[in-house]
């Protein structure tokens, strides 16, 4: 039995004061683990709400980059500290709004928490060199601005993380922000509003506009006071924002789809792999971008690791994100649900055989909820769609190889090359799948997800615009480099 909290009625975060949209419209954020409880009402903010946020940013931009890179990371360092005190509260909110395990959702807060420390760090290092000039008498080195405003649009999946890899850094550098985060998790995102109020970062360096992605998300790619556009979402939208960006000469950067593979050579420790494939597969009900989909096998071992596989995925307990027994939540909200069971009949029609899950569960205390039972099917081939397209669900597809070498092949034969990890303990193995993945992040006898915030995350083909995100790689899309000449 659940207590019952009342829902919370959350305003936009405009030039540092918590304000109702102009049109007063909102929007119910709802527990996807029970869909008749309501976690807050969100604004369904308009274009007004966001000029008036974009004006904030114009207004505030000017002082915040004057100010030493060590003022801005002091802000930032007491940011991260309201955020960990607020580390159960924020975790629990995450969970009820989105889905995720508690668990996961502490350690994606704690893991904000260590984002904006690392970032305040970036305020004393170095950004620029000193380049010998021809000319014996001239100074010559680069240094760097900031774009000016940022607009931030990010996604559900990673409610905390994602947003605080963008805003942390944009705001180091000396940029404002204007951020729109996704309605689904918009609850969640005030509390992070909320950290950076406590902190005391001057009005209007941070706004936050709560509103619909055709309208805020649109409005920010194509408002002329914005100077960047950062992006984690579909590829769908992601292109939409890259050309309204581009068209408009600013600055894009998107973070969008993966397929990822992973590959089990013949001589792979079967045990460690299917811990793995289950853990980078199914953790967060398979919504990450870098969640492993296709499960590529080699021949000599392809039986073994799916008994082996199928008997663990079949055990695992799915429930409300809140429940210490939980491994599995729900999908985060009804139209995943129907895409990951539009799947799964999809799979079945192409000829791929379901051997356990992919179905609604049974029971009262689950049927309020959008739950898909974790899915793993047999005798899939690459061509099939549910080994080419984002799923974003608790769905691993088995692809057997004939060999290593094809398996490299198969993983590779994709539009999307975010993340690919390989079982193996062939030091030959490594070095091809190291030499010859298409993917921004390759991880060995390591599951495809697991970021770590101090290195460069991005994808190649279809998955980004091939910037990268997160440790010293952030400095490139949130400042331009200024080549300075200076002569007596
Ligand atoms: N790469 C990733 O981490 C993510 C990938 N996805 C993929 O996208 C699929 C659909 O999920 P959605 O939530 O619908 O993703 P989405 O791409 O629609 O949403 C991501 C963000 O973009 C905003 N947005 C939506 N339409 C927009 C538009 N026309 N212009 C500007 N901003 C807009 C949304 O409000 C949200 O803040 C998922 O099934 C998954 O495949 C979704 C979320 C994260
Ligand atoms: O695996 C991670 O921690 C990050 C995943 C991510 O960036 C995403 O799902 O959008």
């Amino acid at each position: 039995m659940h207590a019952v909290q009342e829902p919370q009625m959350i305003g936009n975060y405009i030039g540092g004061q918590w304000k109702a949209p102009a049109g007063g419209g909102s929007t119910p954020s709802i527990n996807p683990a029970r869909k008749s409880e309501i976690v807050g009402y969100v604004p369904d903010s308009q274009i007004g709400d966001l000029n008036e946020a974009v004006e904030a940013a114009e207004a505030a931009r000017r002082s915040w980059r004057k100010l030493a890179g060590s003022q801005r990371g002091a802000l930032l360092f007491k940011a991260a500290d309201a955020m960990e005190r607020r580390l159960d509260e924020i975790g629990r909110t995450m969970s009820r709004e989105m889905g995720k395990t508690f668990a996961e959702a502490k350690g994606e807060t704690a893991r904000g928490v260590a984002i904006l420390r690392y970032y305040a760090g970036e305020g004393i290092r170095k950004i620029g060199d000193v380049i010998p000039s021809t000319d014996a008498d001239a100074f010559m080195f680069t240094t760097r601005s900031p774009l000016g405003v940022v607009g931030v649009i990010s996604p559900w999946n990673f409610p905390v993380a994602i947003p605080v890899w963008k805003m942390a850094p944009a705001l180091i550098y000396g940029n404002a922000v204007v951020w729109k985060p996704a309605t689904e998790t918009a609850v969640t995102a005030a509390k992070i509003a909320e950290c950076f109020h406590e902190a005391g970062l001057p009005a209007g360096v941070l706004n936050m506009v709560i509103g619909g992605g055709r309208v805020i998300g649109q409005g920010i790619a194509s408002h002329p006071g914005i100077h960047g556009v950062t992006f984690t979402g579909s590829n769908e939208v992601g292109k939409q924002i890259g050309q309204t960006a581009l068209s408009r000469g600013a600055k894009y950067q998107l973070e969008m789809g993966g397929k990822n593979p992973i590959v089990i050579a013949a001589d792979a420790d079967l045990d460690l792999a299917v811990e793995a494939t289950i853990s980078g597969g199914l953790r967060s009900t398979g919504q990450k971008c870098t969640a492993t989909s296709r499960v590529i096998v080699v021949r000599d071992v392809y039986e073994a690791f799916k008994e082996k596989l199928v008997s663990q995925v079949k055990a695992l307990k799915v429930g409300d994100g809140l429940e210490a027994s939980t491994w599995l939540g729900p999908c985060a909200n009804e139209k995943q649900m129907e895409t990951v069971l539009s799947y799964i009949n999809r799979g079945k029609e192409e000829g791929a055989v379901l051997l356990c899950g992919g179905e609604r569960p049974e029971g009262a205390e689950l049927a309020d909820g959008f739950y898909v039972t974790p899915a793993v099917f047999d005798r899939v081939t690459s061509g099939m769609a549910i080994a080419q397209e984002e799923i974003f669900g608790p769905v691993l597809t088995l692809i057997e190889a004939d060999d290593f070498e094809s398996a490299i092949g198969l993983a590779n034969d994709t539009e999307f090359g975010l993340s690919a990890s390989v079982y193996t303990r062939d030091i030959g193995n490594v070095l091809s799948f190291v030499h010859e993945m298409d993917a921004g992040l390759v991880r060995i006898n390591a599951e495809t997800a697991g970021v770590e915030l101090q290195a460069p995350f991005g994808g190649m083909k279809q998955s980004s615009s091939h910037s990268r995100e997160q440790g010293q790689a952030a400095i490139e899309f949130y400042t331009s480099v200024k080549t300075v000449f200076i002569k007596p």
